[in-house]
């Protein structure tokens, strides 16, 4: 459950005045999600979610998400642009916890993915890039490559208690030091989502996107390292097994709306080996840092580390279509 700070209705109330929203009629906590504390609300006007931001996600970053969001709903994307408050400001405090109220939007996420539902998630991917294209602002990839060594060290001195996290922790070592030398540096890039997976894609029963939610990952970075980001999500099995129809789907899908360019495609396996060596690590450190008193159960990291012997047999970018 993703509930971690209590809003009363008074409190809620009291928050909302500062918007011109309407009435609040109802407010849920949803359960769902393992960052954030959200809630939604329906008032006389509409449905929105009021997400207090955890120490997840860091404060200073909290314009750039709320305008990026909101440049993506301007252009039509269905991306859930921030309710702006009668004094202009888009984030707020409710509790000691910054917060900000967004628009909700309609959909599901897919429990079960098809190759359906892959390729239109693919071409909403590229359309994110495509809308993203005019952002002005940028923010560093607080999750990229520049940052897996540190995070190896972090994870280190816990990691001692326990052999297989000490031999994923070496292989690491030396998989960073590949991937460092033969990192492109010219590739398109601009603003990307970096955490577009199954959970932040909201469909209909058609198996077609609604909605695109999470953007507390966004950044700057090369669209095809997101493009690999959201391969691993979408084209494995729960466990880490490979899907080709649905890694095929995908890619399919983005470049029927977005056309990757020869050196993009080639330097796909390289972003895929490096976008499941970003997952395995966070999964790992906050496994090794995991209180079990903690309602929200840590993802495993096993599962993404799987991914990477799939990447590393793959001798071509056009492997994957
Ligand atoms: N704007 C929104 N529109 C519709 N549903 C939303 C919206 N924001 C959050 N949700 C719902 O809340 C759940 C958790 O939100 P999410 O942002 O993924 O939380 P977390 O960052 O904690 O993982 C989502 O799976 C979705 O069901
Ligand atoms: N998608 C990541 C976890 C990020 O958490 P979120 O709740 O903010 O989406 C993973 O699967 O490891």
């Amino acid at each position: 459950m993703a509930v971690f700070t209590k809003v009363s209705l008074e409190e809620a109330r009291a928050y909302l005045s500062r918007y011109e929203i309407g009435d609040l009629i109802h407010l849920e906590g949803i359960e769902e999600g393992v960052s954030n504390t959200n809630f939604k609300v329906e008032t006389t006007t509409g449905l929105y979610a009021l997400t207090l931001f955890e120490a997840a996600t860091p404060e200073k970053d909290l314009p750039y998400f709320m305008d990026y969001t909101l440049h993506l709903d301007q252009k039509g994307y269905p991306a859930p642009g921030p309710a702006i408050m009668k004094d202009g400001a888009t984030v707020g405090r409710i509790n000691e916890k910054p917060c900000a109220l967004i628009k909700w939007l309609p959909g599901r996420w897919p429990r079960n993915p098809d190759t359906r539902h892959a390729t239109s998630a693919g071409q909403y991917l590229a359309r994110l890039h495509e809308a993203g294209r005019d952002f002005p602002q940028t923010r560093e990839n607080s999750m990229g490559i520049a940052h897996w060594e540190a995070l190896i060290s972090r994870c280190e001195p816990r990691a001692s208690q326990s052999a297989r996290a000490v031999a994923v922790l070496a292989d690491f070592r030396d998989e960073v030091a590949w991937l460092k030398t033969r990192w492109p540096s010219d590739l398109p890039s601009g603003a990307i989502h970096a955490d577009y997976f199954t959970d932040n894609v909201l469909m209909d029963d058609e198996g077609q996107v609604t909605g695109v939610i999470d953007y507390y990952y966004a950044c700057t970075d090369f669209y095809a390292y997101d493009l690999a980001v959201a391969l691993n999500a979408w084209g494995f099995t729960p466990g880490g097994q490979p899907l080709p129809d649905m890694i095929a789907a995908f890619v399919n899908g983005y470049h029927e709306e977005r056309a990757l360019s020869e050196a993009e495609i080639a330097a796909l396996p390289l972003f895929a080996r490096g976008s499941a060596v970003r997952f395995t690590l966070t999964r790992l450190y906050d496994l090794l840092n995991h209180d079990p008193s903690w309602v929200v159960k840590p993802k495993d990291p096993e599962a993404f580390y799987r991914r990477l012997d799939y990447h590393r047999s793959i001798g071509s970018g056009l492997d994957y279509f």
